[in-house]
């Protein structure tokens, strides 16, 4: 197969030797012979690019291999497949290769190590492919793929795509979890800057997270569920988003299941921040540049905006309504993202809301199909105990275990202060210490919502002598 840079490389050498030529010419023979020899020189070169033009020409007209080329660049932006390209072949068999190039980029998890190769041959349901990097002239570097006519249903049909989705899921796999907070639009600058990011490191898993065994594995098994869903979602018509309502009392691990949820799937995390959003417009601009696989966060929904108005009151007033919506962030400008339109311009997204006060939502917010799951993360339990006992001392059982599970029958207490009286001092395990302090903590505790409860009835009586 004839390449365009090998016919620049015969052109080139074509050339010097008729400047060679035409160096030994000046010096031997006189003037009128000169010209004509030049002008004989001039038309055998012309001919003899015409005669490389039709030799390339029906070399590839005759040739039974095909190409396709994939440039870094297309018409000035970025072309993605390129990258994803070049991860899925810098991954295959680095075992094999002979030369490899050792990276550590900012933005992944660890040394990546990758094939270092210019020319890469590949397999695909026992078709062979070459893929080769290329360099234009202007300095444009592209894939070019290779291979035989007879393949092409398969390379076009298939092939290609598997590279790309391989490389982009070798890219996730290897790619660190940011988190996204959203700028006030002063700051926007031609729908860029939206967001600000920094890296993702919270260590919470759902190994560490101290709640009912049972319902972990549900919400585990919901995520991988989805996750692994985009066949599913596209056979029943669906866009690939699902909706998480995680509510309870403070300190009850709202927040480090959405950095469990995160760190599991490998997924961005987009803080929306309500009350910096002006309209439903911006919010719209907002949720459309958020990127593929993430979770975006409204969280203390309750608190965020006016969105907990009651709806009859607003339909009665449209046209007042109406202005709102272009000067406010409405709960029909949030639906409409949610279940509408604008959400199916993103794939693999999750939307998660936490609330410490479920009975202060507008229900159309929070109705099924919009919350797919709604999660209660509530006051720790004796199981929920002995993930944290485990977390924070290493302990399994102790003798003090009984006592702590009868004083849990009893009283309410988050896990946040539970995790706060087992927590190291100055860095050195203290069990008994630890425990003892949590005994001290679940006793002052169920002394108070005692005194609460004996309070309250006082009160009723006192309701009942005097009304
Ligand atoms: N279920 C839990 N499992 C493990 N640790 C927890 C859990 N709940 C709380 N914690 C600990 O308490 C701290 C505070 O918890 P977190 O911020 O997740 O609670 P929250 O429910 O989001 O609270 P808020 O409603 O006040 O935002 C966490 O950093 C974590 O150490």
């Amino acid at each position: 197969m004839m390449m365009m840079g090998d016919t620049f490389g015969s052109i080139g050498s074509s050339m010097a030797s008729l400047f060679f030529i035409w160096a030994t010419i000046q010096q031997i023979f006189p003037n009128h012979m000169k010209i004509a020899i030049k002008e004989f020189l001039l038309s055998s070169f012309q001919q003899l690019c015409f005669a490389q033009r039709v030799s390339d020409h029906f070399t590839n007209l005759f040739s039974p291999y095909v190409e396709i080329s994939f440039p870094e660049s297309d018409e000035y932006r970025y072309n993605h497949a390129f990258s994803a390209i070049e991860t899925y072949l810098g991954s295959k068999a680095t075992e094999k290769a002979k030369h490899l190039k050792g990276s550590q980029l900012k933005e992944s998890k660890g040394l990546v190590l990758k094939r270092d190769e210019a020319k890469v041959r590949d397999e695909y349901k026992g078709a062979n492919v070459w893929w080769e990097i290329v360099t234009s002239t202007d300095g444009e570097r592209s894939y070019k793929l290779t291979f035989h006519h007879r393949e092409r249903s398969v390379i076009t049909g298939s092939y290609v795509q598997h590279v790309v989705e391989e490389g982009k899921s070798i890219d996730t796999k290897n790619k660190k979890t940011k988190l996204f907070t959203n700028n006030p639009s002063s700051q926007w600058v031609f729908s860029q800057n939206m967001w600000r990011s920094i890296e993702f490191e919270h260590p919470a898993s759902f190994e560490t997270l101290a709640m009912d065994p049972e319902k972990k594995e549900e919400i585990l098994n919901d995520l991988v569920a989805f996750s692994n869903g985009k066949e599913y979602y596209k056979k029943i018509g669906k866009a690939w988003k699902r909706g998480y309502l995680l509510y309870g009392p403070p300190g009850t691990g709202k927040s480090t299941m959405i950095s469990a949820m995160a760190n599991h799937l490998n997924y961005n995390i987009y803080d929306l921040e309500l009350t910096a959003i002006k309209n439903n417009s911006e919010l719209r601009k907002l949720l459309t540049a958020t990127s593929n696989k993430s979770i975006i966060v409204i969280e203390d929904i309750d608190c965020s905006a006016d969105l907990t108005a009651n709806r009859i009151k607003k339909e009665s007033n449209s046209t007042k309504e109406q202005d709102k919506d272009e000067n406010a962030v409405t709960l029909s400008g949030l639906l409409n993202f949610i279940d509408g339109i604008w959400s199916a311009c993103g794939q693999e997204r999750i939307v998660v809301f936490t609330t410490n006060h479920l009975e202060k939502l507008d229900p159309a917010l929070i109705r099924r199909g919009r919350m797919d799951m709604h999660i209660e993360l509530s006051y720790c339990t004796y199981e929920a105990f002995k993930i944290l006992a485990k977390n924070y001392l290493d302990l399994d059982d102790h003798l003090l275990f009984k006592k702590i599970k009868s004083l849990f029958m009893e009283t309410k207490i988050s896990p946040a202060d539970v995790a706060e009286n087992l927590m190291a001092k100055n860095h050195q395990i203290d069990v008994d210490g630890s425990l003892n302090n949590l005994i001290k903590a679940l006793e002052k505790r169920k002394n108070y919502q005692r005194s609460q409860q004996d309070g309250k009835m006082k009160k009723t009586n006192k309701f009942r002598i005097f009304g």
